[in-house]
């Protein structure tokens, strides 16, 4: 291609006045997947965005499709996951810090440096679509220092990059680790304590968690089976949830499936609907089973399944939610369920105590969901653990003066974090005055649980998210 083509229209777009810089910018249609991804890195940037949220958005908006969407789709992904890398090989080719470099042309840098170490697309075509793209937002200047950056990195390949960074963390296998699994030292580390294991266990746990994960159905307990919806949609019955289905070819358009349309399925992840299926199965020590409390339910993913559920067996269940608009979320997927959705703060929601059933799924790190969200990773810092920790315990401690004696309280967090997992349970459920059972026996079939009574899962064991899963009944 296309290497020597571009060239020649790079060539000739240089010699055109710089473009406007402000205003509503028409996406050009010569490179309408780069132009996506770019225009995606650059909301990660400039607006806090979401890569996965802002992506399909822009690809259906644009009509970008085929071979392009999915060209946007690798470098957009690719790009944000492996932000670590392509700092640490951009800090050695430019000459001053990565901090005081344009936003733009950062972007412009990692978006080139990604597709000359990562892609087999050709080196020429690589520099040269990149600086079109600086070239059209911002002018010749900027233009011409991505151009000598880029040469720079298309230099060595990737190999050869990373042997040069890894002979400054030579003492430090975690880190030569997390950098070729793209994964910050910190969260590297955060694994390496859950697995207990530092080596092949956890080398397998970070290239998994930088996989794009397949898309998991929920067949609706009570509404359509998981047979029935495998059949339907062409995926396959998941293997542990009862109401699972794993869609093998990325998931086709879910947009336009009627399945979902029709309400009878909702995209969610195999791990989650394991640990709502958990709480609503633990095991109770006497007394009805018809008050049920979900303590932190927005966007209403484990509501629905709650909701289902109570309503084949009869029970009702309270929703609790703090932010109003992620309560009409928990609203909107419950209309037709026995739930009633209350805006409040979970830590003292006002409910009139008594509850059988209370499921804590409290906010967190969300370590466990990193191949959903391409760049969270590198967002994501230490501290905010600490000040997350926090809020969990009150939020646990609020759930045992709600629930009755030998009712049950599922924690569940969506993170391996042991500060946020066993961290907080053991302590919590003392002073609440409740014992820990062991949530292994709620996973009926599930393989890799460990010593339990926790139940930690795990991307490379089980394809899911890593969900932790802990499972206290008050005396
Ligand atoms: C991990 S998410 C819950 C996910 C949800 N259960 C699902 O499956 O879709 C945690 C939720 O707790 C909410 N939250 C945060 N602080 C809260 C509080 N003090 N009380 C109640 N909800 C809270 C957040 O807004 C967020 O929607």
């Amino acid at each position: 291609m296309t290497g020597e083509r571009r060239g020649h229209r790079h060539g000739q777009r240089g010699r055109r006045p710089a473009p406007r810089k402000q205003g509503p910018r028409k996406p050009p249609v010569h490179d309408p997947a780069r132009r996506a991804a770019f225009d995606v890195l650059r909301a990660v940037s400039e607006r806090d965005a979401y890569a996965n949220l802002v992506l399909p958005e822009l690809l259906r908006q644009r009509r970008v499709a085929g071979r392009d969407a999915a060209l946007a789709t690798e470098l957009a992904y690719g790009t944000a996951r492996a932000t670590g890398l392509l700092d640490a090989v951009l800090t050695r080719c430019v000459d001053r810090s990565l901090d005081t470099v344009d936003s733009m042309a950062l972007d412009a840098l990692r978006i080139g440096a990604y597709q000359l170490l990562r892609t087999r697309i050709p080196r020429h075509a690589a520099v040269a679509s990149t600086v079109d793209l600086v070239r059209e937002d911002a002018g010749s200047r900027l233009a011409g220092f991505v151009n000598a950056v880029l040469r720079r990195v298309s230099e060595k390949d990737e190999q050869q990059w990373l042997e040069e960074i890894e002979a400054d963390t030579a003492s430090d296998p975690l880190a030569r680790l997390a950098l070729r699994t793209s994964h910050p030292r910190w969260i590297a580390r955060a694994f390496a304590e859950a697995l207990g294991d530092t080596g092949d266990e956890l080398r397998a746990a970070l290239e998994a968690d930088d996989a794009r994960p397949a898309v998991h159905l929920l067949a609706k307990p009570g509404q359509v089976s998981a047979d029935e919806l495998a059949a339907i949609t062409g995926g396959d019955v998941a293997p542990y949830s009862p109401y699972g289905v794993h869609l093998s070819s990325g998931g086709g358009d879910l947009a336009e499936s009627e399945v979902l349309a029709e309400g009878l399925a909702a995209v969610q992840d195999e791990g989650s609907q394991l640990v709502a299926v958990a709480a609503t199965a633990a095991p109770l020590a006497g007394g009805k089973d018809e008050r049920w409390l979900d303590l932190c339910a927005g966007p209403g993913g484990k509501t629905v399944v709650l909701g289902c559920l109570a309503q084949v067996s009869g029970a009702t269940v309270d929703a609790v939610e703090v932010a109003e608009h992620r309560a009409r979320l928990v609203r909107e997927a419950t209309d037709d369920l026995p739930v009633a959705v209350h805006v409040a703060d979970g830590r003292d929601p006002g409910l009139e105590e008594g509850y059988d059933r209370i499921l804590v799924d409290a906010p967190c790190s969300g370590l466990g969901a990193l191949r959903r969200r391409p760049e969270a990773r590198w967002r994501k810092q230490p501290g905010d653990i600490a000040e997350l920790t926090q809020l969990q315990s009150e939020l646990l401690a609020s759930a045992y003066r709600l629930v009755r004696p030998g009712g049950v309280v599922t924690y569940v967090v969506c993170s391996p974090h042991l500060a946020e997992t066993e961290g907080i349970v053991a302590e919590a459920a003392r002073r609440g005055g409740a014992e820990v059972l062991d949530a292994r026996e709620l996973f009926p079939g599930v393989p890799g649980l460990g010593d339990g009574p926790y139940v930690q899962l795990w991307p490379h064991r089980h394809g899911t998210d890593a969900m932790f899963c802990a499972v206290t009944r008050k005396r």
